[in-house]
């Protein structure tokens, strides 16, 4: 892998400003290299890195230069294209891609878009046949996912939008405070983001819009990266930390909270960063209304109870002892453990449906409910 420190600081440019920018795209120059921005070391460098073999997506992955369900997923299926290359001329190039998937597939287990993407390339390739032309057909289907998933995106972001609206002409056009925990923006997918959609779309459509960036420790993907890409995009916004929430929505600072999700059962249930049920619990006892921007494809039609059946990711530690520092690949140790004081770090958590008020997907906003998703999405419920 190796990275690229632009000559200029590039500037982030969001579909509503730049009109074709990406997360993750093919090197203009040479079809054999995919390109990422290496959201570590954001907001203090903006930094390209190339990925040039399926182990170095796996590395992108598992050390969160790329991170957000949707987005592992496109890397995954972008991996998969590397790997057909990587693949070419050896005898036994389906078993090979076999093993990239199933690599890929071990990188970070809460994400459901993972193994959804891995599952619909290696499908394409199974039913294409020993002869196919891997290399094609991979890089058609990450190609398909990415431009999916910029249309997901938007799907999210006008059924959010007219959930904003709808309090702002309740309020007679005051502001419309919002409330989001980590980054589910457009650095979680390929542009928009998912529960960022109905704020870009609300503040393109004129309506008066804040939002209450929850810091997130303890990689700080709300200060690090969703402060970021809204101060990019003009979005106002206030930086607060993780443990503010419940005081805000107490005084009536919060209208709505968004949040994304990494992965929610068919009944509804929600895995997303951790500290997103703690959010949900104050939304329901301050009577908040409390939303998640779902993207189909982080529904897990094959489980239903979410406490009890979502792998959570445990990170290392020193995610914990230590902070990124300014350089971006300097760790400041924060606090001094040793054998002394163990860490646990769960790296996600899951909000029971009954804590949930809505469901903002693609095709619409649902409860969350069996019911209420079947109805948007009755082909995949029936196939569940
Ligand atoms: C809609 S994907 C965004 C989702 O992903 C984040 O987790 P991570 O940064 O560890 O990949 C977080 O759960 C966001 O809500």
């Amino acid at each position: 892998m190796v990275d690229h420190l632009p000559g200029h600081k590039g500037r982030y440019i969001l579909l509503n400003r730049g009109e074709n920018f990406r997360t993750i795209w093919l090197h203009p120059d040479d079809d054999q290299t995919v390109q990422i921005i290496d959201q570590r070391r954001l907001p203090h460098e903006y930094t390209v890195s190339d990925l040039r073999s399926y182990r170095d997506g796996i590395t992108a992955i598992a050390e969160m230069l790329v991170r957000g369900a949707p987005l592992i997923g496109a890397t995954a299926a972008w991996s998969l294209y590397l790997a057909a290359l990587e693949a070419r001329g050896q005898r036994d190039a389906a078993a090979f891609i076999q093993t990239a998937a199933d690599e890929l597939a071990a990188s970070r287990p809460t994400a459901v878009n993972l193994r959804w993407a891995l599952d619909r390339v290696m499908h394409r390739l199974h039913t294409a046949g020993p002869d196919a032309d891997r290399v094609a057909l991979t890089r058609a289907e990450a190609e398909a996912i990415c431009d999916e998933d910029v249309e997901i995106s938007l799907g999210i972001g006008r059924h959010g939008r007219a959930l904003i609206e709808e309090i702002s002409k309740r309020k007679n056009g005051a502001t419309v405070n919002v409330l989001t925990h980590c980054n589910a923006g457009s650095l979680a997918t390929i542009n928009w983001g998912t529960a960022t959609a109905p704020i870009y779309l609300a503040q393109q459509a004129g309506i008066d819009v804040h939002v209450w960036v929850d810091e997130t420790r303890p990689r700080n993907q709300g200060s690090q990266l969703t402060a970021w890409e809204l101060a990019e995009s003009g979005v106002p916004h206030t930086l607060i930390v993780d443990n503010a929430g419940g005081h805000l929505m107490q005084h009536g600072m919060v209208d709505i909270c968004i949040t994304g999700t990494d992965r929610t059962t068919r009944s509804g249930d929600v895995a997303n960063k951790i500290g997103t049920y703690l959010k949900a619990l104050a939304a329901a006892d301050n009577n908040v209304p409390f939303y998640v921007a779902l993207p189909s494809t982080t529904i897990d039609w094959d489980i239903s109870d979410g406490v009890k059946d979502i792998p959570i990711e445990e990170r290392d530690s020193r995610e914990v002892s230590h902070i990124w520092g300014r350089s971006g690949s300097e760790l400041l140790e924060v606090v001094t453990v040793g054998e002394r004081t163990p860490i646990s770090n769960f790296a996600f958590d899951v909000t029971p449906a009954r804590l949930i008020t809505g469901l903002i997907t693609e095709h619409g906003v649902c409860a969350a409910t069996e019911q209420g998703l079947s109805s948007l999405f009755p082909e995949q419920a029936k196939r569940a």
